[in-house]
């Protein structure tokens, strides 16, 4: 009988030297938990998006625990479109009155959780899709945002509508889920103290849930390499000055900007580090946790 092994050894030899080097990594990070955001514009092509459920499978499987917070920008616009209902973002932010905070529920916590909850499933994992509304897990407020107008310099608070951030996020919940074997996949739409239903951009969620769990990691997967300055070239990593001084002088702007913000402010919170990384890249989540070589931009405290 022919085994694949004996017709290219080599090539499995060097599988198993990647195995054997990623050991020290599964030590380090064995028993503690890593958040993983999962943005809209990452989860767009089938074949990446297996690659994501099974490697979410694999942390699990190797001791770590994942909790999984998911975007979809970008599936709630198409909807938006197809219904003809307008949509405008500042800074980053879908500006959100009541219609459009009933899609972006049912878009978020409907097809798109439910879609993650089962590829993790049919990997291998057990995962189970909650919003911010289960558990009680993420109590939200309306977000206040202020800008400065150029010409005055006076500050003017935004009317965002339903657009909030989180207030009080249930770890236990979390935990619970974890202890039971299961992986949180988590859209994040918030609850009011009335009831009221807040859209929360899911970098926000995720970076407060991170604090809130006491993750090691907060990976936030995207569709650039990472932060890029001036010039187009890739910052690997950024200490919290350099990162205010980037939001500042306006090298980023868009969807970085709540990004970044969440980044400053888990690392704050105590995360050790942040991570925005390229969803385009097949296992990008592997390479960042096991290996030496981060191919995207972390953020340290100092
Ligand atoms: N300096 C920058 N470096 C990288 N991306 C940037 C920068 N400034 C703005 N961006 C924009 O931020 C986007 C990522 O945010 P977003 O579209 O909200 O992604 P996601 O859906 O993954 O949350 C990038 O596609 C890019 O257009
Ligand atoms: C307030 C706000 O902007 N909420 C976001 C929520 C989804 C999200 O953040 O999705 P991505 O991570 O794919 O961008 C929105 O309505 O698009």
């Amino acid at each position: 009988m022919t085994s694949k092994h004996a017709k290219d050894p080599r090539k499995w030899l060097r599988t198993a030297q990647t195995i054997s080097e990623a050991l020290p990594f599964m030590r380090r990070y064995s028993g503690k938990k890593v958040v993983i955001k999962y943005g809209g514009h990452a989860m767009g092509d089938a074949d990446l998006a297996d690659k994501f459920a099974h490697d979410i499978v694999l942390l699990k499987q190797v001791g770590i625990s994942p909790i999984v917070v998911h975007g979809g920008g970008p599936q709630i616009g198409e909807m938006l479109k197809r219904l003809a209902v307008n949509s405008e973002f500042v800074d980053g932010l879908r500006v959100t009155d009541a219609e459009t905070v009933e899609i972006v529920e049912m878009v978020l916590s409907g097809k798109i959780n439910k879609s993650i909850t089962a590829a993790i499933n049919k990997a291998g994992g057990t995962a189970v899709g909650v919003s911010g509304k289960d558990g009680s897990l993420i109590k939200a407020r309306k977000l206040q945002r202020t800008i400065k107008d150029q010409d005055s310099n006076i500050e003017k608070v935004l009317d965002l509508g339903f657009v909030g951030e989180p207030e009080e996020i249930n770890p236990d919940f979390l935990l619970e889920l974890d202890r039971s074997g299961m992986i949180p996949v988590i859209a994040p739409i918030g609850y009011g103290p009335n009831g009221e239903t807040y859209n929360i951009n899911a970098d926000t969620a995720a970076g407060a849930i991170a604090a809130a769990v006491g993750a090691s990691r907060l990976l936030l997967m995207t569709d650039v390499a990472g932060v890029l300055d001036k010039q187009g070239s890739l910052i690997s990593e950024l200490t919290i000055p350099e990162a205010q001084e980037l939001t500042q002088d306006g090298t980023i702007s868009g969807g970085m900007i709540p990004k970044l913000e969440t980044c400053l402010e888990t690392v704050r919170g105590g995360v050790d580090a942040a991570v925005i990384l390229d969803g385009r890249i097949a296992h990008s989540m592997l390479l960042e946790i096991f290996t030496d070589c981060g191919i995207g931009t972390m953020i340290k405290k100092a």
